[in-house]
């Protein structure tokens, strides 16, 4: 890692305070985290020193996929570059303009690979403004001394109010009805239209989007069940099942909440159709490769499974336009052509509230670690918060260590702090990755540098930041 991922706080930009309208209802307000909050999460009197690092230089920041405004305005008031883009790219283009970057911020399509990170040779950060990060390689990010960010639940409502609507909109063929009309034709039916009240809702990983959708059911009537891999506390009068098969056996509509991981991957393919009701219905909004698709049509077909929402897929186009064809997934046709199946371009999370909080969040995030360091809420590194260093405080400096979690190393690095007051100090481990922090008084330029010189020299580094 090179020193020149040390980046500037850009002087004489005051932080500044945003309220942003992220309502249940369009005239409530939310106003976002106070600056105590803001200031490492303990109260404190005096106003947070605005911290700079040793080398100075302007922070670029690289948005992509339509990042929400409200994150744009928190990232712009501090004074950084921010280049905004609408659309993923491309991995060449992505790699050409990483490699400038102190912070990159991406959503659900954006894959920030090995092979891409590698080349991101001033990136400290990455803002993933939803909740997955499986785009992302996040070991080897940790490795790097990349911190990684996301908003793990403000878009969670989101997802479960949308899957509720697919609930009925599946029971009642309400898609194919809709169809038939915008095509002239009248089709009064009540064949294989059911009610959801009384019918059995498998709900699959119940985290924050199934634990959430299990509320919304139960109040609509439906038996809540879930399979998750940890023993979860139930709400309401929902029952953890202990196996999957045992959930598919019950349950008349199966919705997964899972993330992509190696476990995940085809969780519901052949056999797993061959275990479901007949007649019952299949939501997937959670990772594209969660659902075998073809596995999926032709049970579909075989009349084992009677509809099915899908909000995302196994490959998604990088922007909006006409990319859903058989070029993107080969199957796209087989899937088009099927009855009671409603396909939507991966938007459980698309709602302003979702979005508006998601900006304020990871924004807010990626200043507090620009700024102090402060790593609550990574989902790669430890999760360390210090007391904000004050304007009160001024020849002090706040000394980032990231390092790699071996014996003997806070021996080494007291050592070099020795010589100065460690005003306070924390470390943290996770795994393989060590974090760092100290706050150091009556310190000189020279005093920094050195500093600097003599925690790089070390063989445990990965990452050394200086914020004075
Ligand atoms: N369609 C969309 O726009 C959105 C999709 N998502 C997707 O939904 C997923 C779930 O989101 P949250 O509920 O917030 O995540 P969460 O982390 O709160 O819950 C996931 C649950 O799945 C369980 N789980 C993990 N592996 C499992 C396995 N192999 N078998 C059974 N259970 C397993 C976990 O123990 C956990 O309880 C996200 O990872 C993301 O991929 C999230 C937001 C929006
Ligand atoms: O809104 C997005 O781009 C992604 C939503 C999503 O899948 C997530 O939050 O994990």
């Amino acid at each position: 890692m090179s020193a020149a991922r040390d980046i500037a706080q850009p002087q004489g930009i005051e932080e500044r305070r945003v309220s942003y309208s992220l309502s249940t209802s369009p005239t409530a307000t939310f106003a976002s985290p106070s600056s105590s909050f803001m200031a490492g999460g303990l109260p404190h009197r005096a106003a947070p020193k605005q911290l700079k690092p040793f080398h100075t230089g302007d922070v670029k920041i690289l948005l992509l996929e339509n990042v929400n405004q409200t994150g744009r305005d928190i990232l712009k008031g501090q004074g950084y570059q921010v280049e905004f883009l609408k659309t993923s790219l491309p991995e060449d283009q992505l790699i050409e303009k990483i490699r400038d970057v102190h912070v990159i911020g991406i959503r659900s399509k954006t894959k920030l690979t090995a092979k891409v990170l590698q080349e991101a040779k001033n990136l400290l950060v990455v803002g993933c403004f939803c909740i997955g990060t499986n785009q992302v390689d996040l070991d080897y990010a940790a490795k790097h001394g990349i911190a990684v960010f996301n908003s793990p639940f403000a878009n969670s409502r989101s997802v479960a109010e949308l899957v509720i609507a697919e609930i009925i909109t599946l029971a009642r063929q309400l898609g194919d009805r809709s169809n038939e009309m915008h095509r002239g034709t009248w089709n009064k039916v009540s064949a294989k239209c059911w009610e959801i009240r009384g019918k059995t809702l498998g709900i699959v990983g119940y985290g924050h989007i199934g634990s959430q959708l299990s509320v919304l059911a139960e109040a609509m009537g439906m038996s809540v069940i879930y399979y998750d891999i940890l023993t979860l506390m139930a709400i309401g009068t929902a029952k953890q099942v202990p196996t999957l098969d045992a959930l598919l056996q019950e349950a008349d509509f199966v919705t997964l909440h899972v993330p992509e991981t190696p476990e995940t991957k085809n969780m519901i393919s052949t056999k797993q159709f061959g275990q479901m009701k007949k007649g019952s219905y299949l939501i997937n909004a959670s990772r594209g490769t969660v659902v075998d698709i073809p596995a999926l049509i032709n049970a579909m077909r075989d009349g084992k499974v009677a509809g099915a929402a899908l909000d995302v897929y196994p490959n998604e186009p990088a922007a909006n336009g006409d990319y859903f064809n058989s070029n993107l997934n080969q199957w796209g046709e087989d899937l088009r052509g099927l009855s009671n199946i409603i396909l939507t371009p991966h938007i459980g999370g698309s709602t302003e509230e979702a979005q508006r909080a998601i900006g304020v969040e990871v924004a807010e995030a990626l200043v507090r670690y620009i700024n102090q360091g402060v790593t609550l809420g990574s989902v790669n590194l430890p999760e360390i918060a210090m007391r904000a260093l004050t304007l009160d405080e001024p020849e002090h400096a706040r000394v980032i260590y990231i390092h790699r979690n071996v014996p003997g190393v806070l021996r080494k690095v007291n050592e070099i702090l020795a010589e100065h007051n460690v005003d306070k100090q924390i470390s943290d481990s996770k795994g393989d990755i060590a974090y760092l922090m100290a706050d150091v008084s009556s310190v000189k330029t020279d005093d920094i540098k050195n500093i600097r010189d003599s925690l790089d020299s070390l063989n445990s580094r990965i990452l050394t930041r200086i914020l004075y």
